[in-house]
């Protein structure tokens, strides 16, 4: 795997004595849409201040684009635009001055206030004041402001947050535009999975402090599809049922001629073929029952007991 442009080892942080991060190991690789997903309060936002090097771990290290971030902060942020939660706005200047604003204390040409203006697909409203903005609109300014200076890697701390459904879809299409079209790589925030599992590539859940999942977004859709088991189609259930309960399998019958049987992996459902074709039964059907995305986040974030067990990546801990 290429460097990655994010790396945390064993990041620690407290507030006093309350621990917020317990050790958390992080990999975002160049190019990605990388979801930072986990509940209220989980420790999202402290990770973000840590990552743009305005908390200091208390254990653990940070690295930027191949480098430690507290003995190369200058040049590793200046790589770097951000966005947590609301941004700080003039609400009484338009939405082109604000830029110029910014641009002026950056030193920098005054062609990229076009430029960002038309990447956030606000340069229709660019003299309109921002306080006659609606949120959404809010959103992309402040996503323009954090690209003036033209960073490799976006870090945005819930940018849809309080959006409608049509704001949301915007700002889908807008962070899908950055990365595939301007080749940003981009780290966003969020507490619920439905509004991001459509946008990006790959995904942590943090829980408590923890790491409960990092992988690419399939291989949680994998583990969703695992975790609630396969369904088998068979010519005689009740026979089915009793070779597999004597195996030590736990089967339920969904309707019809199919069984459902928790499984740990594929080589458990290459296992429970061969063992229902031996014993004579006729297997016609076998696919892995879907759980939904949403209820697997919930069940990693509230503890609901699920066991399953991957091989080597992606990382899966139920806690
Ligand atoms: N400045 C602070 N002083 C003390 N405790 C804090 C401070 N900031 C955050 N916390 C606590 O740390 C924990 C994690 O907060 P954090 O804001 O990082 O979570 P989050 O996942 O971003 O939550 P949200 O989705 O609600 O923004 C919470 O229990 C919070 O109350």
């Amino acid at each position: 795997m290429k460097e990655p442009l994010i790396h945390t080892q064993d990041l620690r942080y407290s507030y006093g004595n309350q621990e917020v991060l317990k050790g958390l190991n992080l990999e975002i690789p160049k190019g990605s849409i990388y979801g930072f997903l986990g509940p209220n309060g989980s420790g999202k936002t402290t990770t973000i201040r840590l990552l743009l090097g305005l908390l200091q771990p208390k254990k653990g290290s940070i690295h930027l684009f191949g480098q430690d971030l507290w003995q190369h902060r200058l040049p590793a942020l200046q790589k770097v635009g951000a966005l947590i939660e609301m941004p700080s706005l003039y609400r009484h200047l338009s939405g082109k001055d604000n830029l110029e604003v910014m641009r002026r204390q950056l030193g920098l040409e005054k062609s990229r206030i076009d430029h960002v203006l038309q990447v956030v697909r606000l340069s229709q409203e660019a003299n309109r004041l921002v306080k006659h903005y609606s949120l959404g609109m809010c959103q992309r300014l402040g996503i323009a402001l954090a690209l003036l200076s033209d960073p490799e890697l976006l870090i945005l701390d819930e940018p849809t947050n309080g959006l409608d459904p049509s704001g949301i879809r915007e700002m889908r299409e807008l962070l899908k535009d950055l990365n595939q079209e301007h080749g940003k790589t981009i780290f966003l925030s969020s507490h619920l999975l439905s509004e991001i599992e459509k946008t990006v590539t790959h995904l942590s859940i943090i829980h408590q402090g923890k790491m409960a999942f990092e992988g690419a977004v399939q291989d949680l859709a994998h583990v969703a599809s695992t975790a609630t088991g396969v369904e088998v189609e068979v010519d005689n259930v009740f026979l089915a049922q009793e070779i597999l309960q004597q195996n030590g399998y736990v089967t339920t019958v969904k309707e019809g001629h199919w069984v459902t049987i928790p499984v740990k992996d594929k080589h458990e459902v290459a296992a429970l073929n061969h063992l229902l074709v031996g014993q004579g039964i006729a297997v016609s059907g076998l696919s892995y029952a879907q759980q939904n995305l949403e209820d697997l986040f919930l069940a990693l974030t509230e503890k609901t007991p699920i066991s399953v067990e991957t091989t080597a990546s992606p990382t899966l801990s139920l806690v």
